[in-house]
C-alpha cells in the first residue's frame, strides 16, 4: 500500500491512496509523518506520472530533472532553507559592505598623528596633556621631577600624564581621542622600559590643529628651560638630560685671566655668524676649541658660562669613560641635539688607551684613531662647536692639534694676581684694601693656587674676609679640608 501526504484537502497526516497507473519500480517513500512543513504546510507529494514520463522521453537524466524541479522547486522546506541562505549570504554582504564602508569613512574623515616614544615631541606631549584643562583621562601615571627654584632651593613636581589607554580632550572646539599603547614586545634596551606610542585621533578638517598642537607642547617645554642650561650626558647610544635643566652659570661667575674670557666670547660669535661663509667655501661648518690647564682653574665652569652665555645647552662626554668605544663617540658626537655646545672632557684619556693597547692589551675605550675619526667625520648641517678639556696638553698627538680638529687652544691656568683680587671682590664685595692684602699674602706663599682652591676659603668664611685673610696658610695644601 503507498501512502503519502497529500498538498490537498485531506486532513494533515491523513493518508491518501496513490494512483493505480504507478509503475511499479517507483516506490513512494513514507515522509516523516512528525515534522510539517513551513507554516505548518505539507510538502506537495511526487507526481511520478510526470517522472514517468521524464524516465520515457529523457530516460536516467529526465527523472533527474524533474525530480529536481519537483522536490527542490516545489517543495517549502528546501524553498525556506533556499530563501535563509540567501538570507544569510545578503547580511554577511551587508556587513562586509558596512565594515568596508567605515573604514572608507574613518579614511576620509578622520586623522591619526602617531608620536613613537622616541620621538623628542613624546615627552613634551605628555607634559601638556597632564596641565591641560579639557580633558577626560580615567587612566593617569605620574612623572616625578626636581625643580630648581631661583634661589637655588630644589622641590619635587609630580606630573600626572595620561597613562595608557583612551583619553578624550577637546582642543580648539575640536575633539581628539588620545591613545597610550606600550609595545609588549619591544624594548628600548638603553633604559629598559617598553617603546610606547600616542595616537591622536581627529577629524580630517582639524588635521592642522596637530601641528598647533605641538608646537604649543615645545614652547611649553622650552619655556620651563628658560634662563636653564640643559645638560645631556650619553646614555648608550644617545644622550639624555641629565637631571633637570640648571640655573644658567653666569659668565661673570667664572673668573679667568685678564682678556680670556672675552676674546672665546669674539671668536664663538664671530663662527656662529658665518655659517654661508663656511658653506660657500665647502669647508665643514665646525669649529674646535681646546682649554688646557691644572685641574679646577674653572675651564668647565667656563664652558658651562658661555653655553648659557650663547642660549645653548651642553653635551658632555668623559672620553676616560669605560664603556665608551669609538663607534659610540662617533655615534653621539653625529647626534648631538640642537643648540649644544660639545664638551669632550680629559681628551688625553684618548691618547693613554692607545699607548695601553699597545702595552698592556687595554682593548675598550676611545681610541686616538676612534677620536680623530669622530672629530673628522661629524658632519652637520647645523654649526657643531666642540670643546675639549684636558690637564695633561703634552700628552697629546699633535695629529689633534691640527686646524680643523682644533682651531683655538688656550691656557686656562693656576690663579694670577688678577684672578685673585677678582674673586675675593667677587665674594666679598667693596673690600678692596683686604684684597690687595690678600694677594699679597698669597703672593708670598709662592705656590700656585687653583680658583677652585679660592673658592672653598671663601666659601668656609662666606660672611667674613678677615676670616680668610688669616687663612690664606691653608692654600699651602691643594686639598686642604676646612
Ligand atoms: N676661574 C674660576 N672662576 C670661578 N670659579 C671657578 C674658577 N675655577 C674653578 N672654579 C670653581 O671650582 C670648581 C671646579 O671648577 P671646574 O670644574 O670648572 O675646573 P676645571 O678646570 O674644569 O677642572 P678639571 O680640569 O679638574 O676638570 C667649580 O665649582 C668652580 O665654580
Amino acid at each position: 500500500m503507498f501512502s503519502f501526504f497529500s498538498s490537498g484537502g485531506q486532513g494533515k497526516n491523513e493518508p491518501s491512496s496513490f494512483s493505480s497507473s504507478a509503475p511499479a519500480e517507483f516506490e513512494p517513500i513514507e515522509p516523516p509523518v512528525s515534522s510539517p512543513g513551513p507554516a505548518g504546510h505539507q510538502p506537495p507529494p511526487l507526481d511520478f506520472s510526470k517522472l514517468q514520463e521524464s524516465h520515457e522521453k529523457e530516460g536516467i537524466s529526465g527523472i533527474a530533472n524533474n525530480l529536481f524541479t519537483q522536490v527542490v522547486l516545489s517543495n517549502p522546506y528546501f524553498a525556506a532553507g533556499g530563501g535563509l541562505m540567501l538570507l544569510g549570504t545578503g547580511l554577511a554582504l551587508a556587513r562586509q559592505g558596512v565594515v568596508r564602508a567605515s573604514g572608507l569613512i574613518y579614511r576620509q574623515l578622520l586623522v591619526d598623528l602617531e608620536i613613537p616614544s622616541k620621538d623628542k615631541s613624546y615627552m613634551w606631549f605628555l607634559e601638556w596633556m597632564s596641565q591641560y584643562k579639557n580633558r577626560s583621562s580615567r587612566h593617569l601615571s605620574v612623572e616625578t621631577n626636581f625643580i630648581q627654584h631661583d634661589n637655588g632651593a630644589v622641590s619635587t613636581k609630580f606630573s600626572l600624564v595620561p597613562g595608557p589607554g583612551n583619553h578624550l580632550i577637546k582642543y580648539k572646539g575640536a575633539f581628539m581621542l588620545i591613545k597610550r599603547e606600550r609595545s609588549g614586545k619591544l624594548l628600548d634596551m638603553t633604559s629598559g622600559t617598553p617603546f610606547e606610542t600616542v595616537t591622536l585621533t581627529t577629524l580630517y578638517r582639524d588635521r592642522f590643529l596637530f601641528n598647533e598642537l605641538l608646537t604649543e607642547a615645545k614652547t611649553m617645554a622650552l619655556k620651563s628651560q628658560e634662563g636653564k642650561t640643559v645638560i645631556y650626558t650619553s646614555w648608550g647610544p644617545e644622550w639624555r638630560p641629565f637631571g633637570q635643566p640648571k640655573k644658567k652659570r653666569t659668565i661673570g661667575s667664572v673668573i679667568l685671566d685678564k682678556g680670556i674670557k672675552e676674546e672665546i666670547l669674539l671668536d664663538v660669535k664671530d663662527f656662529l655668524k658665518s655659517g654661508k661663509w663656511y658653506f660657500d667655501r665647502g669647508i665643514p661648518y665646525r669649529r674646535g676649541y681646546l682649554l688646557y690647564g691644572p685641574p679646577g682653574s674653572g675651564k668647565t665652569s667656563f664652558i658651562q658660562a658661555l653655553a648659557g652665555e650663547l642660549d645653548y645647552n651642553i653635551c658632555i662626554l668623559n672620553l676616560s669613560e669605560a664603556n665608551l668605544t669609538d663607534d659610540r663617540l662617533n655615534h653621539l658626537m653625529n647626534h648631538i641635539p640642537e643648540r649644544s655646545l660639545l664638551l669632550l672632557e680629559d681628551i688625553d684619556a684618548a691618547f693613554n688607551k692607545r699607548s695601553q693597547t699597545d702595552e698592556s692589551g687595554f682593548k675598550s675605550g676611545v681610541t686616538f684613531s676612534g677620536l680623530l675619526n669622530a672629530l673628522d667625520g661629524v658632519a652637520s648641517s647645523e654649526e657643531t662647536i666642540t670643546f675639549m678639556t684636558t690637564n695633561h696638553p703634552e700628552r697629546l698627538d699633535p695629529a689633534i692639534l691640527r686646524p680643523g680638529r682644533i682651531d683655538y687652544r688656550v691656557l686656562i691656568d693656576n690663579a694670577s694676581s688678577h684672578q685673585i683680587e677678582e674673586m675675593f671682590l667677587r665674594f666679598y664685595e667693596g673690600e678692596t684694601e683686604k684684597a690687595k692684602e690678600f694677594v699679597a699674602k698669597a703672593a708670598e706663599l709662592n705656590v700656585p693656587i687653583s680658583t677652585a682652591q679660592l673658592q672653598g676659603l671663601f666659601v668656609y668664611n662666606k660672611n667674613d674676609p678677615d676670616s680668610a685673610l688669616s687663612m690664606v696658610e691653608t692654600l699651602k695644601t691643594p686639598n686642604h679640608v676646612f
